[in-house]
């Protein structure tokens, strides 16, 4: 079953990862591109890594350049998606992988974005348990068919993936999480801003969205309220290091009282074991584990977890290693939208990165 896919924003990162994918999925026929103050230039110019789009031309983006197509990808800074995705007939499979269409509450998008609120679609995160769940059927099944998905923002991915088995399994407490993450600069988009000039950016760290008010915060939340926890607080931090791509979330979360390790570590095997794309990594000989690293995860659709007890503390330590571009943009994208079609789910996507 061909698609004809149209993708808007393809000059920027998100849409370039898309643009990579797609023209390996075997059902994917590329149409139209577009642009915003780069329309009327190649492709070639913004991606020289995507050799067979090189020479296509960047169209302005509006709805009449998007027609024709079965499905399109909106790669579009925010609030800039819904104006598109409403000129959008129903029959289009319209895919967002910027935030207009992720969060469910009206008063949490005005008060961490701003602006009209342009509704909530399926959520693209085929692996979100369900309150009740070991292992994730329920957002598989609300992906089945639909014709408009919310691709997840990546921090929310990495850290949603850490934490979720704990929430439903009842294993920590909801109202005690504390989230740090390593970030590459890929994930602020090719905008030009002053603290990602390689002057400022090479050999520093630079905390930011520090003290509650980073964007990812209630849609981290609203992901482990559905996986279980009516009331929850998530502390989030990240910090920009010098890579281009990757995330390496650390959450931790308070032990419910009398939780041994081997519980924590089944609830993790249970939600992980059958899934393609999230891999809990092993203990190793003497229960060593084996840690996530960024490195190991680009280019590939991969999320690398581990979970281990920190008795001493009375916490849960989780490590999630995802390239911000693949699994956190553009290839759960392709995933949610293999669900969306009928189409295998890990069609055109791979579990193997690119290293060194
Ligand atoms: N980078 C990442 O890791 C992730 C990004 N996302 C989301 O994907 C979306 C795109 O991000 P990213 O690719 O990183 O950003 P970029 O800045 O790299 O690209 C933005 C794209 O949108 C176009 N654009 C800019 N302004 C407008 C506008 N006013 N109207 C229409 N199009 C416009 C740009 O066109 P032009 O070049 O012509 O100006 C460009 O094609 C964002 O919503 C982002 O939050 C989601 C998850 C992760
Ligand atoms: C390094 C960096 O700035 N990363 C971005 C991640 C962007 C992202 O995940 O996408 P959305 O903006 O679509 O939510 C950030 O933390 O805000």
């Amino acid at each position: 079953m061909s698609f004809t896919v149209a993708v808007a924003g393809a000059s920027g990162y998100a849409g370039g990862e898309a643009l990579r994918l797609l023209l390996g999925h075997p059902e994917a026929r590329i149409g139209a591109l577009t642009a915003h103050s780069n329309a009327g230039s190649a492709l070639g110019e913004h991606h020289p890594h995507l050799r067979a789009l090189a020479d296509r031309v960047l169209v302005p983006t509006s709805a009449a350049t998007l027609a024709g197509h079965d499905v399109v990808v909106l790669g579009l800074p925010h609030g800039a998606s819904g104006a598109v995705a409403a000129e959008l007939g129903d029959d289009v499979v319209v895919i967002d992988l910027g935030a207009d269409h992720r969060l469910t509450d009206a008063g949490a998008w005005a008060q961490f974005y701003g602006g009209p609120h342009a509704g909530s679609w399926p959520y693209g995160l085929p692996e979100l348990l369900h309150a009740g769940e070991t292992t994730a059927a329920a957002q598989r099944a609300a992906l089945a068919g639909v014709h408009r998905i919310a691709v997840p923002g990546c921090n929310v991915t990495a850290v949603t993936l850490g934490l979720q088995p704990g929430i439903a399994a009842g294993l920590i407490d909801p109202l005690d999480l504390v989230a740090v993450l390593a970030n590459g600069y890929s994930g602020a988009g090719k905008a030009l801003k002053p603290h990602l000039l390689a002057s400022e950016a090479f050999g520093s760290a630079q905390p930011y969205g520090v003290g509650g008010g980073h964007r990812h915060v209630p849609e981290i939340e609203q992901n482990l309220r559905r996986a279980g926890a009516p009331d929850v607080t998530i502390s989030f931090t990240p910090t920009l290091v010098p890579m281009a791509r990757g995330i390496l979330a650390t959450a931790t979360a308070r032990l419910r009282p009398g939780t041994d390790p081997a519980t924590v570590r089944a609830a993790w095997e249970a939600a992980y074991a059958d899934e393609p794309f999230v891999h809990l990594l092993p203990l190793g000989p003497g229960g060593a584990p084996q840690w996530p690293t960024t490195a190991a995860t680009l280019g590939s659709n991969t999320a690398l977890v581990q979970v281990v007890v920190d008795e001493r503390a009375g916490r849960v330590v989780t490590v999630t290693a995802i390239d911000n571009l693949v699994k956190g943009t553009a290839g759960g994208a392709l995933q949610s939208l293999n669900l969306a079609l009928g189409l295998p789910e890990t069609l055109g996507l791979t579990s193997n990165g690119v290293a060194p």
